[in-house]
């Protein structure tokens, strides 16, 4: 069924320059400029390339979930371009103009201070909240697919490999695991292709790091992991403890006078066994207290 959505006409969508590939599709800025005359509004337009791994019906049902949202934190979708009449469809969001949270790290590593970093986090943790309402598991939390709105604002986007867990279940299998960013997988992920609200926050574990320990290459997790393959087999409690590999490069950017409180929501995070991970919003209360303390 199609949600009322919408339309924008190709016709008055002007391409402007490539943003990215992402799961399933590429996405373009465009301008939807209906006058003519460069007053329209500028808009991030995801293509869909159907492939052997995304078909039109996966990209229907991208389309239908990310229309219903409505939420501070994920990125707003606008509605749908139909092109070639009807044959493809492409999906209209929000442009954002400071890009992933991942190219702001790298851009701004030397002036974003603890503060923004946890209020970063806390709008992450209350986005991921909004998500679980829908028994959304979003498979591919990583700062790579969070959004910065403003300096004082991240949205989660991106939703290309969410899956809806079925009402009887706590969790979702997936058949076809497809080039999987295992990194900021969970352990029953990898093993057991198995997804939850569990999983969605180990990986949130890995996107606290990603803010907080970002500081330069040499701790970003895909380089840690990359020189460890180099380096040594990774043992498997390299992958699924990620805190063995972080802890001896913690280096700080920001003078953060709460390591041990950051690093512990970390661990909780990383619990082998997902029952004994927080839920997102026992982890929005802590972030919210260790704010409260910051400010003291
Ligand atoms: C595949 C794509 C395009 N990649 C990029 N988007 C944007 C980018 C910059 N501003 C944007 N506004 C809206 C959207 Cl959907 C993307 C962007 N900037 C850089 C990217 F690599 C993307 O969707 N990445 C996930 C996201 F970053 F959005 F979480």
């Amino acid at each position: 069924f199609i949600h009322e959505q919408t339309l924008f006409e190709e016709r008055h969508l002007r391409y402007i320059s490539p943003l990215g590939k992402g799961n399933f599709g590429s996405v373009e800025l465009c301008r939807y400029d209906p006058l003519g005359d460069n007053t329209g509004e500028l808009v991030a337009v995801k293509k869909l390339q159907p492939n052997k791994q995304s078909t039109v019906d996966d990209f229907q049902k991208e389309v239908n979930m990310l229309s219903i949202l409505h939420c501070d934190y994920i990125v707003k979708y606008r509605g749908v371009c139909y092109s070639m009449g009807r044959l493809s469809m492409s999906l209209v969001m929000e442009y954002l103009p400071y890009g992933s949270l991942i190219g702001y790290l790298e851009n701004n590593q030397h002036n974003i201070n603890t503060r923004r970093m946890l209020l970063f986090a806390s709008q992450i943790c209350k986005g991921m909240e909004y998500l679980q309402t829908l028994r959304y598991v979003h498979r591919d939390l990583a700062a790579r697919n969070i959004l910065v709105a403003s300096e004082s604002l991240v949205k989660i986007a991106d939703f290309g490999l969410t899956k809806i867990i079925p009402s009887d279940k706590e969790y979702y299998r997936v058949t076809q695991p497809g080039e999987s960013p295992i990194f900021w997988y969970a352990p029953e992920s990898i093993n057991e292709s198995r997804f939850s609200h569990k999983s969605d926050v180990w990986s949130f574990g890995i996107v606290l790091h990603e803010l907080f320990f970002y500081c330069d290459n040499k701790s970003n997790p895909k380089r840690v992991k990359k020189k460890l393959l180099i380096n040594i087999h990774v043992h498997v409690q390299c992958v699924f403890f990620p805190f063995k590999m972080f802890y001896p490069c913690f280096c700080f950017s920001c003078t953060c006078r709460r390591l041990d409180t950051v690093y512990s929501l970390m661990r909780q995070c990383w619990a082998y066994n997902f029952d004994e991970r927080p839920c997102f919003s026992s982890l929005g209360n802590q972030i919210e207290t260790i704010m409260q303390d910051e400010r003291e």
